[in-house]
């Protein structure tokens, strides 16, 4: 039989994302470097679809009805490239390779325009929701051209998790931007964790809550604004014990967190980008901050603060101001992330439906959460809108937050408790609204040691004071 679409890279998510489109009745083909894990694939999963195990790249192409549709699901990077030079050769013009891996963007872009000269489609789609997310319905984000998301779009919303009865899936643009904003998924994805591991540690420091009780607080802020699949999946880790020890499994798991990438590369483009994603760039360091072992050694022991226990009544007050905290550092971080999407569309020249963005996001993703049904209103409202504090509500729940998200950072300061994400964006916060930044000064200094100049409040052009000889006029350029 025909193959509607193909697979290469059997590993979790690529056999998971096979057996999705299988069980929606396409008949995919499956393909591997090692075809024993192939034929493993059929021999578990055959029953669930039509699947045409291919054992080389020529069987693979030749399995595939025209135009080809090809899905490869390997590491990013060189193995990537690897596996595209491997195909490219035997397709022909019209046909289309999709990279469903976490492909940094710009090799993206490189790709398709590498192989837009062949005339074969490339198209990269970001895919979130881990191995579970792949086989039940993922959110995808899909890139590259008009005419491939006309073929693929509706094979993509067939498989993709649903909101509502609505896909979980987008074209946002052409060549890298959905890689692009599957990636900024990712930074915001570490802020959020962030976000929640710091709340964490206060109502373990401060308020004195066992892991099993913390659970219990993030089983209630599941019901309400909070309510989120990362909330969800933290009750269910913090109420986890440990078989071997009897422990909390949280006091058994070393404190170093780990990091593949993502996280990294969303600060490294924010800074080309000049996007202040503060937030998302906290929770990046405190990962690397989490496994310098050697420098904690040095820290450790060094004079802190002054922990200062709490009442239970205390504790419970306590609490509400860490969910206020927390809500409104969690809109300020991704208030970053959007706006680093839309400065991205101007650089990059990508028109990027930012409801749709939220839109898909609302489901299958690690980040979904009802709280994006509300972003993407906010943007539907005003497609041009520049920052979710521009929308009545967020703005009045922020207000709301003042005090409790104040007390909680300050009071985290006074204890020696690091909460690096959530003092990240309550300077963000208080960043963007000052009437007048310290940034004058700055500009000053940079042009006392390098006559960088500097603009003035009071008229056009930009200027230059001859420190040397303070007296002698501006030089206005
Ligand atoms: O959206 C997703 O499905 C996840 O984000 C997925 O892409 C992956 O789990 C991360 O890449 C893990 O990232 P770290 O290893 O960097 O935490």
């Amino acid at each position: 039989p025909s193959a509607h679409i193909g697979v290469s890279g059997l590993g979790v998510m690529g056999r998971n994302l096979a057996r999705n489109f299988a069980r929606h009745g396409y008949t995919v083909a499956v393909h591997n470097r090692s075809a024993s894990r192939t034929r493993l694939l059929v021999e578990e999963f055959g029953a669930e679809g039509t699947f045409v195990a291919a054992e080389t790249a020529e069987d693979f192409v030749a399995a595939l009805e025209r135009p080809r549709r090809l899905v490869v699901m390997v590491q990013a990077g060189a193995a990537t490239d690897a596996v595209i030079a491997e195909f490219a050769g035997l397709l022909e013009p019209g046909d289309m390779i999709i990279d469903g891996g976490n492909a940094h963007f710009a090799d993206t872009r490189r790709r398709e325009s590498a192989l837009r000269a062949h005339g074969v489609h490339f198209v990269g789609a970001g895919i979130s929701g881990g191995e579970e997310g792949a086989l039940d319905g993922p959110s995808i984000m899909v890139g590259g051209p008009d005419e491939s998301y006309a073929v693929l779009g509706p094979m993509f919303e067939t498989v993709s998790a649903k909101v509502d009865g609505e896909p979980c899936a987008a074209h946002i643009g052409t060549d890298g931007a959905g890689h692009f904003v599957k990636m900024v998924h990712n930074g915001i994805e570490y802020a959020d964790m962030q976000l929640i591991a710091e709340a964490y540690d206060l109502l373990r420091q401060v308020a004195g809550y066992t892991p099993a009780e913390i659970a219990d607080v993030f089983r209630g802020w599941n019901q309400g604004r909070l309510g989120s699949y990362l909330t969800e999946i933290t009750a269910e880790v913090l109420a986890h014990t440990d078989a071997t020890t009897g422990e909390p499994f949280v006091d058994v798991v070393a404190d170093a967190a780990g990091q593949k990438g993502t996280g990294r590369w969303t600060v490294q483009t924010a800074l080309d980008l000049a996007a202040p994603v503060t937030a998302i760039a906290q929770a990046t360091f405190a990962r690397a901050a989490s496994g310098q072992s050697e420098l904690r050694a040095a820290y450790r022991g060094l004079p802190g603060g002054t922990p200062v226990p709490l009442s239970r009544t205390e504790a419970a007050r306590f609490t509400s101001q860490v969910e206020h905290a927390l809500y409104a550092s969690k809109v300020i971080a991704y208030d970053q992330g959007w706006k680093m999407i839309q400065d991205a569309g101007a650089e990059y020249g990508w028109k990027i439906d930012l409801a749709a963005v939220a839109g898909i996001w609302r489901g299958g993703c690690i980040i979904r959460a009802a709280f994006l049904d509300r972003i993407r209103a906010a943007y539907t409202a005003d497609p041009g809108l520049v920052s979710l504090l521009g929308e009545e509500g967020f703005a009045r729940e922020i207000g709301d937050a003042q005090v409790p998200w104040r007390e909680i950072v300050a009071s985290a300061a006074r204890r020696g408790i690091p909460v690096p994400a959530f003092s990240a964006a309550l300077a963000h916060y208080d960043t963007l609204r000052a009437d007048r930044l310290p940034a004058a000064l700055l500009q000053g200094q940079r042009d006392y040691f390098g006559a960088h100049t500097y603009r003035r409040t009071d008229r056009p052009g930009s200027f230059h004071t001859h420190w040397a000889d303070p007296n002698r006029p501006e030089t206005a350029n």
